[in-house]
């Protein structure tokens, strides 16, 4: 079996060439590869042609939020028509897409975590690409698995645990919004479970559709940062700088950034654990052990 995927290098692609191995053959593309560009859709689909994959995976995606709200037709281009090419292509060859949006096309109201089938309304830009991408792949009627996560981190690539450790190591005091709540989620999980979906989904075809795929459990950013930090400390009390003042819970309205974002970005994960007979560990397992291999790589623990 051949496999196509896009945006290899990302955190969710980079994680998907290990897990997606055992799987087949994998063409793993990165912007700069011929068809790998998903700002020309053109070349995008030609690309998908010449390698004839049964499976296409799209770990590609403009997830610089705050930026895109400057940026939106770069970031429609490449979260919009790109995937909707990609589905195009999809439907004419019989090929099964899979897909990942994001907790970003809810509007955050209410505490209850999101079901697939409820109303979305993105607040931001990024959201709403991420929206009509999804859209796009469901109206062309090909076979996809689309998977929505949240907050994702991994040792390879930049993210949230990271900025967390660079900020603490050079400031007084970390203030941290504590009133979004939601399910910070390895990239390596979403791999692992991409992996286990398509083989099922190969097999029984009725198992194709949306799914929302996160950590079990929930957290502020501030409850993620004062996590994380105080892991580092535990890790290695030496090594790690963590601001003298400590993490200080602020409201979204004390932070201001270009985009808005959703205050609950709890998702329902019941769909994806029936469907394929899975559990979700708690968010803090995924932390806990990333935390440690970045550590590791920067040599304090
Ligand atoms: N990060 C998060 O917190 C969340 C992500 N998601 C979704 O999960 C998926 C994977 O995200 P994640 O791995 O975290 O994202 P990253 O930001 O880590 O990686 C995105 C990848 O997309 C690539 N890319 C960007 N523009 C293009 C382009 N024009 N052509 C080809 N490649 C491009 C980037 O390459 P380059 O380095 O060259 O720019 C990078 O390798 C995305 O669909 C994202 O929307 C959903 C929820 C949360
Ligand atoms: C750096 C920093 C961020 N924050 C806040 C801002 C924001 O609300 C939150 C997280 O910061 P980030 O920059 O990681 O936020 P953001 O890039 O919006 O993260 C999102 O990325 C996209 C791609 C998604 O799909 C989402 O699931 C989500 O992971 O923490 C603070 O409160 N204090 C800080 O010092
Ligand atoms: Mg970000």
């Amino acid at each position: 079996m051949k496999i196509l995927l896009l945006g290899k290098n990302g955190q969710v692609g980079w994680q998907l060439q290990r897990a997606l191995a055992p799987l087949g053959e994998i063409v793993a593309l990165e912007r700069k590869d011929a068809g790998g560009d998903l700002a020309d859709p053109q070349g995008l689909a030609a690309a998908v042609r010449a390698a004839k994959p049964q499976v296409i995976v799209n770990a590609a995606a403009y997830t610089a939020v705050d930026k895109a709200e400057s940026e939106s037709q770069l970031a429609r281009l490449i979260n919009t028509e790109a995937p909707a090419a990609l589905a195009r292509e999809a439907a004419a060859s019989g090929a099964l897409l899979v897909h990942y949006s994001t907790d970003y096309v809810f509007d955050g109201s209410g505490s209850a975590p999101w079901q697939e089938s409820d109303a979305t309304g993105p607040l931001n830009v990024y959201g709403a690409t991420k929206l009509a991408g999804e859209q796009a792949i469901a109206a062309s009627g090909c076979a996809h698995l689309t998977f929505r996560t949240s907050w994702v981190y991994a040792a390879h690539g930049d993210n949230f645990i990271k900025t967390m450790l660079r900020l603490a190591a050079t400031r007084e005091r970390l203030t941290v919004i504590d009133d979004q709540k939601g399910a910070p989620t390895g990239a390596e999980l979403i791999a692992d479970v991409t992996a286990h979906a398509i083989s099922q989904t190969l097999q029984q075809p009725a198992k194709a559709g949306l799914y929302h795929l996160t950590a079990a459990g929930e957290a502020s950013w501030f409850d993620y940062a004062q996590y994380v930090l105080a892991l580092a400390r535990q890790a290695r009390p030496q090594g790690v700088k963590t601001a003298a003042g400590g993490v200080q819970p602020i409201a979204s309205s004390q932070y201001p950034a270009a985009a808005r974002r959703p205050l609950n970005s709890r998702l329902d994960t019941r769909r994806l654990q029936a469907a394929f007979g899975l559990q979700m560990p708690p968010w803090q397992q995924g932390v806990t052990r990333v935390l440690r291999e970045i550590l590791e790589s920067k040599g304090i623990a």
